[in-house]
């Protein structure tokens, strides 16, 4: 055993000096392991591998040394050789070397986001602490519209694995692999399956981004402790040819599971993330449509969960709408009497005309009459124009805001009205568009608003990212004045109309409830997530706008006040959670004392509950 070792350093110093072939001959005739091939011994497993340069391989791990590793569900689940991984490097080298050379481009956001990512891997409360500080600059990085951009080019821009990737192949492996996950106590996971991310598609596995970036402000904004979020991708193929051919994605190549397979992966991971962390609130985010509602109605009567793009999404609209209603000069009880022409029909546009109806309905009454009255101020139009009763294969779930053939005739309207007819035969007070097309409301269309017979017409652009909005503020401020409600999903500036007037961009975005949602569902420990929540996050960011805000066109708070806008939403979702009986507290706050909390008292318990990037002090003890 000596004699061969000291060979094998013999041969070894020949090899340095240049002279291997005696080594390399004993290596042909297998009398020795080289240096490289000898098997490490490694005293860690799991993320903390990855975390080591010397061990980690990133995505080069193969499946068996995933499971031996404890590193399944660690890493998108293509695994890759060390020559594409050289050449996923290399081609990110090269756009950024293209990009700097012919600009103008995407570079400046994304390499700000490299930056930003690169701080996030080194030092968590340096990150959040930049993030919390600087949210106005950095909200559009780490969110709408850079994230959109990050996850269109995430197989380059990708360096170490954030979060959990559950994929097709994990099928009966989930219950264990949850284990992989370092974390004991998970308070929040965001997930998606990359179907629809934001108005770009089906991204597949890259949508990850999506998670990152709306787990980034659930710590900036509600202050979840970083170490508590989990974000999900649960990859069951894609339907994106490009990603399909691309030797360089990191997600399966195969198309998309659908029907009752597609669901049991799903229930298969709500079965094991709930297991892990029975207490953990999971938010759906950017599914395709047809899974959104359907997974929803699934999961929301026994799980602590919803859907952002279908929930968030309308008590938001909701608040900008009120406010819409408030710059008239008008009491919020006028909303029933609002004509709303909707572009989209998808998780969105549905969510949104579902719940504005139902806030129309309680206003009026909350009777059939009020239903069928509130159902009425709304025409939804999609890509096939104007939804009616006559259309074949309608979508189910926006069957009942079909317009009934009896309202078509006196309106001038008939199935498939293109958006432009309609705005001229509805003279609608809001315009508000979810359809993910960029310029959808034309010159034409807002020439068309100009009948509107709201004093103040308002325009909800709030599709994402920036190049999907369907107008941009300058379109809409130019062709109808300075009085207007201007909203938009994805940040724009606003704009100068001359003679030191400003017209006011608001951000119509969902990211003023998600984080409130969750914090205020975490902090009363609500089993589920009742409408009345939702609507009580809405009430509270539409009265969170003073009078004289709401005039000057002002219907969202600027970002810099997330913090303390999420505050009091996540106040107002423990108060109504304690008033349905749902809450069954949290820590040492029980039920029982959650519901002898004043409002004031409420909003400091959850003051008091988030978390603040400072350094702890850290003490050091032996196992
Ligand atoms: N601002 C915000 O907070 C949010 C914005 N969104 C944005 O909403 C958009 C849509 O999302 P989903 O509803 O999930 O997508 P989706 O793809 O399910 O729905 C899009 C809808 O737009 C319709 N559409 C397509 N072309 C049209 C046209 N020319 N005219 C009228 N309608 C047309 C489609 O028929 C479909 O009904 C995305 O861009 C997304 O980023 C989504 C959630 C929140
Ligand atoms: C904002 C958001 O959730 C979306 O565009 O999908
Ligand atoms: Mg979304």
């Amino acid at each position: 055993m000596a004699s061969a070792a000291a060979s094998i350093s013999r041969s070894l110093r020949r090899s340095r000096r240049g002279g291997g072939g005696h080594h390399l001959l004993l290596l042909a005739r297998g009398f020795v392991t080289a240096e490289c091939h000898r098997p490490v011994v490694l005293h860690k497993r799991g993320s903390d591998i990855l975390h080591d340069p010397w061990f980690n391989r990133g995505t080069g791990f193969s499946m068996t040394e995933r499971d031996r590793l404890g590193l399944r569900g660690l890493l998108p689940p293509n695994v890759v050789s060390s020559q594409q991984q050289i050449d996923r490097f290399m081609l990110d080298m090269k756009r950024l070397q293209k990009y700097a050379r012919d600009g103008p481009s995407d570079t400046y956001p994304l390499a700000k986001w490299r930056i930003l990512n690169r701080l996030h891997d080194r030092n968590e409360t340096m990150y959040y602490k930049v993030l919390i500080d600087n949210i106005e600059e950095h909200a559009p990085i780490v969110y709408t519209p850079t994230v959109g951009l990050v996850c269109q080019n995430y197989s380059g821009l990708f360096r170490r694995p954030r979060g959990m990737y559950f994929s097709a192949e994990d099928r009966g492996e989930m219950m264990s692999m949850v284990y992989n996950w370092p974390a004991d106590q998970v308070d929040m996971i965001v997930v998606t399956d990359g179907s629809r991310i934001l108005g770009l598609g089906d991204l597949g596995v890259h949508g990850i981004g999506i998670a990152i970036g709306k787990l980034d402000l659930y710590v900036a904004a509600a202050g979840i402790n970083p170490q508590r979020v989990l974000p999900v991708m649960i990859d069951v193929g894609t339907n994106n040819e490009k990603l399909l051919k691309d030797p360089l994605y990191l997600g399966l190549q195969e198309h998309r599971l659908e029907g009752e397979e597609y669901v049991a992966v799903i229930d298969e991971f709500m079965e094991a993330v709930y297991a892990r962390w029975p207490n953990v609130i999971v938010q759906f985010e950017d599914f395709q449509s047809k899974w959104a509602f359907r997974l929803l109605q699934r999961y929301r009567k026994t799980y602590r969960m919803f859907n952002d793009d279908v929930q968030g999404t309308a008590g938001v609209a909701i608040a900008g709408l009120l406010g819409a209603v408030r710059a008239q000069g008008r009491p919020m009880l006028d909303f029933p009497k609002q004509k709303i022409v909707v572009a989209g029909a998808g998780s969105a546009g549905i969510g949104v005309v579902n719940a504005a109806s139902r806030t129309m309905a309680r206003m009026l009454g909350n009777n059939e009459v009020a239903f069928e009255s509130a159902r009425s101020q709304f025409w939804i139009v999609d890509a096939h124009g104007l939804i009616t009763e006559e259309r074949t294969n309608i979508d189910p779930d926006a069957r009942p805001f079909a317009r009934r053939k009896s309202e078509l005739g006196h309106q001038g309207l008939s199935e498939g009205a293109s958006l432009i007819e309609v705005v001229k035969k509805v003279k609608p007070d809001v315009i508000l568009g979810l359809s993910a097309v960029g310029g959808l409301f034309s010159k034409e269309v807002l020439e068309a608003l100009k009948d509107s017979s709201s004093s103040r017409p308002a325009i909800f652009a709030m599709s994402n990212p920036t190049k999907n909005a369907e107008c941009t503020p300058e379109e809409a401020f130019s062709i109808l004045g300075e009085k207007i409600i201007f909203a938009s999903g994805s940040p724009f500036n606003d704009v100068d109309l001359g003679d030191g007037k400003l017209g006011h961009s608001n951000q119509g975005n969902n990211m003023y409830l998600f984080p409130g949602i969750g914090l205020g569902t975490l902090l009363s420990g609500a089993r589920v997530i009742s409408d009345g929540m939702l609507q009580a996050a809405a009430e509270r960011l539409a009265s969170y706008m003073k009078d004289e805000e709401v005039h000057q066109g002002i219907v969202y708070p600027p970002i810099s006040r997330i913090r303390d806008i999420t505050k009091e939403v996540a106040a107002a979702v423990v108060k109504e959670a304690v008033a349905e009986d749902l809450a069954e507290g949290y820590r040492d706050m029980d039920a029982r004392e959650l519901s002898r909390l004043s409002e004031e008292e409420t909003m400091d318990y959850v003051k008091q509950n988030m978390w603040t990037p400072v350094y702890p002090t850290i003490v050091y003890k032996k196992d």
